[in-house]
């Protein structure tokens, strides 16, 4: 591709509203464009990137045994209707009507679009497992799209979804799929870890996450220092014991603490460890209120909260909610003296709190001595916290440390979450009506790109792995108007393209320092600069990645750039 023929719109300045590396560089280096909040173009460079990345989705997934299709992203409501998933989803979930009023949603997933296409042709156990996938556009009204495509309203996924006579067989595609990401991740450049995962409103069972470690992931990884144990911190499940104190039991008594509203304030004021307070957070589980008794140190992990509760919304109660069911305002919030209508429930760790600390559901009051089972009714004590850095693996090998990941990719067992919703049935071998049994499996195909770029950029730029950057050699005659450096160069780019590179060579009247500059934002792997030296047969060769560069006689330079890219 010649630069004076295409559209690469680099930029010299770093935009002031892109927050990451990847955002920034994707628009200095003439990647995308954002049309407005969460919606992006992606120009020529980014269009060949992303087509490299599905061409590695594509290999892998045909290897898994899937097949490709092509599904719409207008989908009726009805068939939202049939799975509940019309009613559940709010705001996120894109909504249109067409000229007859008749509603459609926009397609953010396709679970119910799969099972209506199967249903209607599968009959027989003799026609599964069927593992089908596609790449497309999927829309998300996200409520904070940032970060660039990292998270956008509008963007490009790989989804795959299975279908199977017995669970046996699910499970088989399951390793097959995994597999299957590790490798694609892996042909991408990426440094990622498949994390156990929490299946969310999916239902089903076994799940796993595919994060890319970055700093600047929104997820947080719990992982062993030891073993191979890895998390996402929303399911991490905690197996720490806590010892009680052997302390006897004091009487329990209100106290003054005005103004002391936070663990640190009463803790402070009242000269007593975290550890001895308890932490009272009011939830709106469903339509109920729930009182989620945690350790003064420790953290509600909402979405244990939620599964304990097999909930579809869990949300923090807000200061109206919390003084109609305590009577109180947030900050002096309590178990003791409850109504009916809050459930209290704790965490393991409470068990082990003796004389602690607790909100007496009256304003600028505390209380001290609290022993929850003698002054507290608790209908459950369950895993409610967030696991820590320093707790024991959950596999029981090593200590759990943090990182930060972004999400990737995803893969769920379903079971029959949407086939018995949907009627997606077949005849097993002894003719009796069951359920099909699904997995699915998406990648974030645009956030693949900008993940990669997040772990693969210096400060001049982009440095793209081989296996997917847009080009494999940056063609840079110095001077065009120097007929020897130009000829040179053209010479090369037939060369190099006709030897089966993929070649971009920078043929514009710019200064040369434009050129390098836009040439170390691109990030293509390899540089063959053609300069003064033209007319003696030599160029220079620079390589991205270590930035070492040599010059090299032109009878030498197709050897060299073999050993160097391989081919
Ligand atoms: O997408 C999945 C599950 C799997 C992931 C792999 C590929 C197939 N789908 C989960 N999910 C996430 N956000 C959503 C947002 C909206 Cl607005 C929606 F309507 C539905 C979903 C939704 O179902
Ligand atoms: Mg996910």
């Amino acid at each position: 591709m010649k630069q004076s023929m295409t559209f690469i719109p680099t930029l010299r300045e770093v935009p002031a509203d892109a927050e990451v590396k990847s955002h920034q560089l994707m628009l200095r280096a003439g990647f995308t464009r954002q049309n407005t909040s969460g919606v992006y173009s992606y120009l020529p460079l980014a269009h060949k990137v992303l087509k490299k990345i599905e061409q590695i989705v594509r290999e892998e997934m045909n290897n898994a045994g899937a097949s490709e299709l092509l599904m719409p992203a207008l989908q009726q409501a009805e068939l939202w209707q049939e799975s509940g998933r019309w009613y559940s989803y709010g705001p996120e979930l894109m909504r249109l009507k067409d000229r007859h009023k008749r509603e459609f949603a926009l397609g953010a997933t396709h679970e119910e679009m799969i099972t209506s296409l199967v249903r209607d042709e599968i009959k027989s156990y003799k026609r599964l497992p069927l593992s089908l996938y596609q790449i497309q556009t999927k829309f998300r009204d996200e409520k904070r799209p940032r970060f660039g495509v990292l998270r956008g309203r509008e963007f490009l996924m790989k989804d795959a979804y299975s279908f199977h006579a017995t669970h046996e067989s699910l499970d088989e595609v399951y390793v097959k799929m995994f597999t299957a990401y590790q490798n694609i991740f892996s042909r991408c450049g990426l440094d990622f870890r498949a994390v156990i995962a929490d299946s969310g409103a999916m239902g089903g069972t076994d799940t796993h996450e595919f994060m890319v470690l970055s700093d600047i992931g929104e997820d947080t990884i719990a992982y062993s220092d030891t073993s191979q144990y890895a998390a996402n911190i929303e399911m991490a499940p905690v197996i720490a014991t806590y010892e009680k104190s052997t302390e006897e039991q004091k009487e329990l008594v209100k106290i003054e603490t005005p103004d002391q509203k936070t663990i640190e304030e009463i803790s402070t004021f009242l000269n007593v460890s975290k550890e001895s307070c308890i932490k009272s957070v009011l939830f709106k589980v469903d339509d109920k209120f729930v009182l989620v008794l945690v350790r003064g140190d420790h953290e509600v992990n909402d979405i244990k909260v939620k599964n304990l509760f097999g909930a579809s919304v869990v949300e923090l109660a807000t200061a109206e909610e919390t003084i109609k069911a305590l009577k109180c305002v947030p900050g002096f919030i309590g178990p003791i003296n409850v109504s009916e209508d809050v459930e209290v429930v704790a965490d393991h760790a409470i068990s082990s709190v003796v004389n602690g600390v607790c909100g007496a559901n009256e304003e600028q009051f505390h209380f001290q001595g609290v022993n929850i089972e003698r002054d507290a009714k608790i209908t459950q004590l369950a895993d409610l916290r967030f696991i820590q850095e320093g707790d024991i693996s959950p596999d029981g090998e090593g200590t759990i440390k943090f990182a930060k990941g972004i999400e990737v990719g995803h893969v769920f067992k379903l079971g029959t979450r949407y086939s018995e919703s949907m009627n997606a049935t077949f005849l097993d071998e002894n003719g009796r009506t069951q359920p099909m049994i699904m997995g699915c499996y998406g990648i974030g195909v645009s956030r693949t790109l900008a993940a990669i770029i997040e772990q693969h950029n210096d400060e001049n730029g982009i440095v793209w792995p081989e296996s997917v950057a847009p080009f494999q050699i940056h063609v840079i005659p110095v001077n065009v108007k120097n007929d020897s450096q130009k000829d040179l160069a053209e010479k090369l780019y037939t060369e190099f393209t006709q030897s089966g590179y993929e070649v971009l060579i920078d043929d514009r009247a710019e200064r040369v320092g434009v050129k390098f500059a836009d040439s170390d934002l691109i990030g293509l792997p390899l540089r063959v600069t053609v300069g003064k030296k033209a007319e003696e047969g030599i160029v220079e060769v620079k390589i991205r990645k270590t930035g070492e560069s040599f010059e090299v006689s032109v009878d030498e330079l197709h050897e060299k750039v073999k050993q160097i890219l391989g081919n």
